[in-house]
């Protein structure tokens, strides 16, 4: 009789076809069997009568802040938080740690501080600035997924955003190393320009701040980025995307040929412009908050199928950093890296009628497909046995004590999600359950 490091039986199975009742056999951290009925014996046995599985979520934009801001974020907090959510693996922003993650050498520090600290398996960008040209070889080398660059004002002056010169030659080079480029694609003299004026004139509220970044500042800098991307060859990946029209111009961009995806995060599904104000600083983020009918509208290219992948873009920082009268002067970044999958379930799945297969795509299996990492984010044999055992039917509302971050806030705090995550497992093995984190850091350097 076969032996198994682990049997999962009775639970209803979300693979990248199906949804039914599976048992699922781990070997060596594997998916070996995938039937409706394992006869082997294993080591631990899980009875998942009347839970889901879904393959463990790949959060593709987080930025944590190990090391050099620790104090942020650490990748202990930081990672338990995505564990939490039902997530097992990420890839790291190139900032907001320091040093910011630009040649070889600062990746390095990244990746010792990694292989110490991370819950779940990891991997990074590299970062792509007007000073580092010359060093994004040398990252390719090391195993960064691609390099991350900033049209505009990246809220942090070590890591200064790309002009026009760089992201074409950067993206050249770029698709010489088959890697691609992600861009936060706002365009920094309209943002510049209204944020200088605003603050003159002395408007520096919430909706002050909405105004200083339209939706044209989006628009235009996917448009420019598309164009480069189809004279370079270089693969484009558009990051939390926004606007609706975003979306339509990376569209028609597939249509023509040229290999660009995007990712939209949690809060532009979750929230409009209007509820700023009620939220204050947590729910500052760049590109900001939109209009109702924009929202609806980006939900509408999820069902779809036209944005590829949903992420966090977690941004955390400390509380010093959320406090200023002057709204601009208001750290941007979102916390919510606990919650994509909760999000998903309840908005996607349950409100919306988005498949289960569709959600799990969503933030797994596309994620790990565009950016190289193999064996993730499905479950089927061969593949790595990460899941997320979700009891679907059952409602919580998020508490602050919930959250695992440093900072325990979240503008998702009080909202009420259905479909709560039971258990975590990584590679076979359970690192978070009912609530608790219940493994020391495990994590894996994941590279393309
Ligand atoms: N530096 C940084 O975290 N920037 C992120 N924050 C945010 O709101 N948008 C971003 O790109
Ligand atoms: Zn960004």
């Amino acid at each position: 009789m076969s032996k198994y490091d682990l049997i999962i039986r009775n639970g209803i199975v979300v693979t990248d076809e199906s949804v039914e009742k599976l048992d699922i056999a781990v070997l060596d951290g594997v998916v070996v069997e995938l039937k409706p009925e394992i006869t082997g014996i294993a080591i631990e046995e899980i009875d998942a009568d009347g839970k889901y599985i879904l393959p463990g979520g790949y959060d593709c934009h987080v930025h944590f802040n190990e090391p050099g801001r620790t104090n942020w974020e650490s990748l202990l907090t930081g990672t338990s938080s995505l564990a939490a959510g039902g997530m097992t693996s990420f890839t790291d922003m190139p900032l907001n740690s320091t040093p910011v993650t630009t040649n070889g050498e600062n990746f390095d520090l990244k990746l010792e501080a990694a292989k110490r600290n991370s819950l779940v398996d990891y991997s990074f960008w590299g970062g792509l600035t007007p000073n580092n040209l010359e060093n994004l070889e040398e990252l390719a080398e090391r195993g960064v997924v691609g390099f991350k660059a900033f049209t505009c004002f990246s809220g942090l002056e070590e890591f200064e955003g790309a002009d026009d010169w760089t992201l074409y030659k950067g993206m050249e080079i770029a698709a010489k190393l088959g890697l691609p480029v992600s861009v936060h694609a706002e365009n920094r003299d309209i943002t510049n320009k209204l944020t200088d004026k605003f603050i003159k004139e002395g408007k520096t509220t919430p909706r002050d701040f909405l105004n200083s970044r339209p939706e044209i500042s989006e628009i235009e800098a996917v448009q420019r980025v598309i164009l480069f991307a189809e004279e370079t060859k270089c693969k484009l990946h558009i990051a939390h995307i926004s606007t609706a029209r975003g979306v339509q111009l990376v569209v028609e961009a597939r249509k023509k040929g040229i290999d660009v995806t995007c990712e939209t995060v949690s809060q532009y599904l979750t929230f409009t412009e209007d509820d700023l104000e009620g939220l204050g600083a947590i729910g500052k983020c760049c590109p900001p908050l939109r209009a109702k009918d924009t929202k609806e509208k980006l939900w509408e290219h999820v069902i779809v199928g036209n944005v590829d992948i949903v992420c966090s873009d977690h941004s955390p920082a400390p509380f010093e950093l959320k406090k200023d009268s002057n709204f601009f002067k208001v750290w941007g970044g979102i916390s919510g890296c606990q919650s994509t999958m909760n999000v998903m379930l309840t908005e996607g799945y349950h409100n919306r009628g988005l498949s289960l297969i569709d959600v799990s795509k969503l933030i797994s299996l596309n994620p790990a497909e565009r950016f190289g990492i193999k064996n993730k984010g499905t479950i089927k044999i061969g593949y790595d046995a990460d899941m997320a055992l979700v009891d679907l039917n059952e409602s919580f509302v998020l508490k602050n004590k919930d959250l695992f971050y440093m900072y325990k806030v979240s503008p998702l705090v009080g909202l009420n999600f259905k479909g709560k995550i039971a258990r975590t497992i990584l590679r076979g093995k359970t690192i978070f359950q009912d609530g608790k984190i219940v493994s020391e850091p495990i994590g894996k350097f994941l590279r393309p």
